[in-house]
């Protein structure tokens, strides 16, 4: 009699202690950043749950077409499998990351949300924000970046982003945020935006105008609704001076990188400037933000080893018992994956996802 009350003290402390764990990784669990998702909410974003695997299989057959040599460059099709991409990732990006969709310098010493805030109001700065002014954002995620600028500047920040999904997202963190008076979100296209010609004064894009086939495509566009004088500031993600295209390593992990991020190809460092010039921009200035003395931007994700494994073990379940939809393990497996090729791409100093370019358009 004794063994099975002891037998049933420990099932029940197991039931406990595993219940309790797996409620607090499913249900509270989410990123030290924000609150943003929780894995019970984790969805394909504007996409039908039922639709979420066939998504990730188009969406993956499209961009792998692209890495065995198809020019993605000259499809038309790429902003719509940007958009199936980031229906497909934007909750796990929510729930493992934050809601600002871009890396920042470690800073010793500082929390990833301080580094994440210190690196999204320095484009305040560089664009010399006052309060009033009216800023586009171009391609603006679920707004992280913005209502970080908006609160830093009082200027009324205008986003756009191609993903509908994350403009409902946007908007609720904005009235969360009680920033929705100087923050508002825009569904389309930065390569055909619906705003006048000259009606902003001042721009960014941070880490967005990497999906564009053709950068000087959404460069001409932010440069036609730009007001004469005003300045515009991207981090590009680039492929630097230590990129050697007839190394097989190197090539691998660039291309790993554009299957996993949806990126129709990752230009040089050298092209940025040239191509801003060519629509009619001055460049005021070029830096790479990742060198020295900045910290590793990638050091975020190499410490993600176990939780990305916890975060498997969840997403998996989950995904099993029907509450996450039938292909969102895939998508977090390619992310997996995706994390690996962007901090081997970070360690061996051939890539970097914050080229900043400052440029200004003349009077
Ligand atoms: C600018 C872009 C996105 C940059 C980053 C926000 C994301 C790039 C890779 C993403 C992630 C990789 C691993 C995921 C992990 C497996 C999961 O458990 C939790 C979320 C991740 C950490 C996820 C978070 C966002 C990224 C770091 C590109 C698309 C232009
Ligand atoms: C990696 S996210 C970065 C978002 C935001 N800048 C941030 O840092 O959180 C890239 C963004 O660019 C947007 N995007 C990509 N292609 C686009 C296009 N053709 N038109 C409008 N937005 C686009 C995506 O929808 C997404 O919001």
């Amino acid at each position: 009699m004794e063994f099975f009350k002891e037998l049933l003290t420990l099932f029940c402390t197991a039931v406990v202690v595993f219940g309790g764990g797996f409620y607090y990784f499913t249900c509270l669990f989410g990123p030290a950043e924000q609150k943003g998702k929780t894995a019970v909410q984790l969805s394909g974003g504007s996409l039908d749950k039922e639709k979420v695997k066939e998504g990730y299989e188009q969406y993956w057959s499209f961009f792998q077409r692209g890495v065995n040599g198809n020019d993605l460059n000259a499809s038309d099709k790429v902003p719509a499998f940007v958009d199936t991409f980031y229906n497909l990732v934007t909750d796990i990006y929510e729930w493992g990351w934050g809601q600002s969709f871009h890396f920042s310098p470690s800073i010793p010493g500082k929390s990833h949300r301080d580094a994440t805030r210190m690196h999204e109001e320095m484009v305040v700065d560089l664009l010399d924000l006052k309060p009033e002014a009216r800023i586009l954002d171009a391609g603006c995620g679920v707004g992280g970046p913005m209502r970080a600028i908006a609160a830093h500047s009082g200027a009324n920040i205008v986003g756009i982003t191609i993903n509908e999904y994350q403009v409902e997202r946007a908007r609720a963190h904005n009235k969360t945020s009680g920033l929705d008076s100087l923050c508002e979100v825009v569904c389309g296209n930065f390569l055909k935006m619906p705003f006048d010609d000259n009606s902003f004064d001042g721009a960014y894009s941070i880490e967005a105008t990497c999906h564009a086939p053709k950068l000087e495509e959404v460069y001409r566009e932010i440069y036609r609704v730009l007001k004469p004088g005003s300045r515009y500031v991207s981090y590009e993600w680039v492929t630097t001076k230590l990129y050697d295209s007839e190394d097989p390593e190197h090539v691998e992990i660039i291309r790993g990188i554009e299957r996993g991020d949806a990126l129709p190809g990752l230009r040089s460092y050298k092209d940025i400037a040239e191509i801003a010039t060519k629509v009619g921009f001055e460049v005021v200035k070029e830096k790479d933000l990742a060198k020295p003395p900045a910290e590793p931007w990638w050091t975020r994700l190499k410490m993600g080893r176990i939780a990305y494994w916890r975060n498997h073990v969840v997403v998996t379940i989950l995904s099993w018992l029907g509450i996450a939809p039938k292909g969102v393990v895939d998508v977090h497996d390619m992310l997996y994956v995706t994390a690996d090729y962007l901090a081997k791409g970070g360690d061996a100093g051939i890539f970097t996802p914050m080229h900043m370019i400052l440029c200004r358009k003349p009077e």
